[in-house]
């Protein structure tokens, strides 16, 4: 298997630390908002290659955080007269809603930046005592230039980013890249004891933390948009290996920019859809069928005919997995036919181009076509006219889905829709009940009711209606 490494700049030959075992760390959301179609790109992508690698036989642990204090959060809190945990727990509970939509499955472990704060703190000193950090006006630094390496990841010598930066007025900092670690306590914010001050953890630290805490000192692969290379791994890097005295990461793996006429899909632009309302037009499994649809480090445009055209292709695969599902219940059960194991025969190359697609840099667009391929071929091979076999039907659906599977497709939500939106919602409050936030809890409820959902909650669970 081959990954390109943004760290080397080729496509290297895969080896895991242990044998048969992958270690993935992903920079997960700031919890401030809603998450829009862009973020979901790196969601919905390392999602499927962490199935790929599992449908290989790898044990992986896949590690993904939250950023639940940060300057952001802090704002969206006194924006709304709230506190800064309040405003986390509820777009963590949102995000959990549409990655469950997307079909993206739960990491095996989601830390949260406070549930770290000890270790922040114990990493931050291990700096500090190493000479890689130093304190300045209640603010921790990293000092840039004590680390030879600064730059490796992408690929910019120190001298050249130094050139190119300004030490703000209101900064403590020595050098232009020496970034902040821990940033003193301002009036109001959530702040947390530590030897050099009350104060709370810069972003980049949280990462070097997680990882090394929850996955060891050195990892497999690390990745994340190609916005995080620079600053933010460049200095996760440099504290990781700083501290532990050993490599970081050996895979980085970065995911291309999702544009919208052109520009990057952000939220600081301000020219974005939330997941949840593209999920709304098109139905969640279309967003994912999209983002499928192009090579990870690639570009990728959104349109209304992108995504039309991706939710055309999951109507195909719905119909022909539909079709063959209603054949493998009511077709005659008789043996299979001579073309029938002709064509069955075939499955190991369809599974075979596959795995050469997936294997080479992970290109899920070949691996979308194979699967294509596969479906056109099962359509006219139990077409009436042949006269399809129950079993025969049987084994086509078992195929199809073996592979729409590792691309976690064909799930169950092509729906367009309402429906999505509802569900979303639901599992949202249930979120937040489950967190005991039941202010939250019951706004979510009211949003419902404007929306014209009646809930209902019964032993199986919530039920809905439309009122
Ligand atoms: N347009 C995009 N295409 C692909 N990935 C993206 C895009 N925008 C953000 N990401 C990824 O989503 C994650 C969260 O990013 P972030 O919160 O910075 O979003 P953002 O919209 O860029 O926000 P801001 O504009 O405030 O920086 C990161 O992994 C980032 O690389
Ligand atoms: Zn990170």
């Amino acid at each position: 298997m081959k990954i390109y490494n943004t760290l080397t700049r080729k496509k290297e030959e895969f080896v895991p630390i242990t044998k048969g075992e992958v270690k993935i760390y992903t920079c997960g959301p700031t919890v401030y908002n809603f998450i829009h179609v862009g973020n979901a790109r790196p969601i919905i992508l390392f999602d499927t290659f962490r199935r790929y690698l599992e449908y290989r036989g790898y044990k992986v642990t896949f590690v993904q955080n939250f950023t639940d204090v940060d300057d952001k959060v802090i704002g969206k809190a006194n924006e709304e007269g709230t506190t800064y945990d309040k405003i986390a727990e509820r777009y963590i509970g949102e995000y959990f809603a549409d990655a469950h939509g997307l079909g993206v499955r739960d990491a095996d472990i989601h830390p949260k930046a406070t549930e770290n704060i000890e270790e922040i703190i114990a990493f931050i000193q291990g700096l500090i005592d190493k000479g890689y950090a130093y304190v300045s006006e209640g603010d921790v630094y990293y000092s840039t230039e004590q680390f030879p390496e600064y730059g490796k990841l992408s690929h910019q010598p120190l001298e050249d980013l130094e050139a190119g930066a300004r030490v703000g007025v209101s900064e403590s900092k020595r050098a232009p890249m020496d970034f902040a670690l821990w940033k003193a306590a301002k009036p109001g914010e959530p702040a947390w004891d530590a030897p050099w001050g009350r104060g709370r953890p810069g972003w980049h630290i949280e990462c070097s933390v997680m990882a090394g805490r929850y996955l060891g000192e050195t990892i497999d692969i690390h990745c994340g948009g190609q916005d995080l290379i620079f600053p933010h791994h460049e200095n996760e890097i440099a504290q990781s290996e700083a501290h532990n005295g050993c490599d970081f990461v050996h895979y980085w793996m970065h995911n291309g920019f999702l544009s919208i006429d052109n520009r990057k899909m952000s939220k600081s632009l301000g020219n974005f859809f939330t997941v949840r309302e593209a999920a709304g037009a098109y139905g969640y499994e279309t967003i994912r069928m999209f983002m499928l649809s192009a090579h990870y480090r690639s570009p990728l445009n959104y349109s209304e005919e992108s995504l039309m055209q991706a939710k055309a292709a999951l109507d195909r695969l719905y119909t022909a997995a539909d079709n063959l599902k209603f054949l493998s219940e009511t077709a005659p059960d008789l043996p299979k036919t001579p073309e029938e194991t002709a064509f069955t025969d075939t499955f190991g190359g369809y599974r075979a181009r596959f795995i050469d697609a997936m294997d080479d840099d992970f290109n899920t667009a070949d691996a979308v076509s194979v699967l294509f391929e596969l479906v056109r071929a099962a359509n006219a091979a139990t077409a009436q006219e042949n006269k399809p076999t129950r079993g025969f039907a049987a084994e086509c659906l078992a195929m199809v889905r073996e592979l729409a599977d590792v691309l976690g497709l064909l799930y169950g939500r092509n729906e367009n829709s309402l429906d999505d939106e509802v569900e979303a919602l639901i599992e949202a409050r249930q979120a937040a009940r489950k967190a005991k936030n039941f202010r939250e809890a019951d706004r979510i409820r009211d949003q419902l009711k404007e929306m014209g959902i009646l809930l209902e909650d019964t032993p199986q669970g919530v039920k809905w209606k439309k009122a």
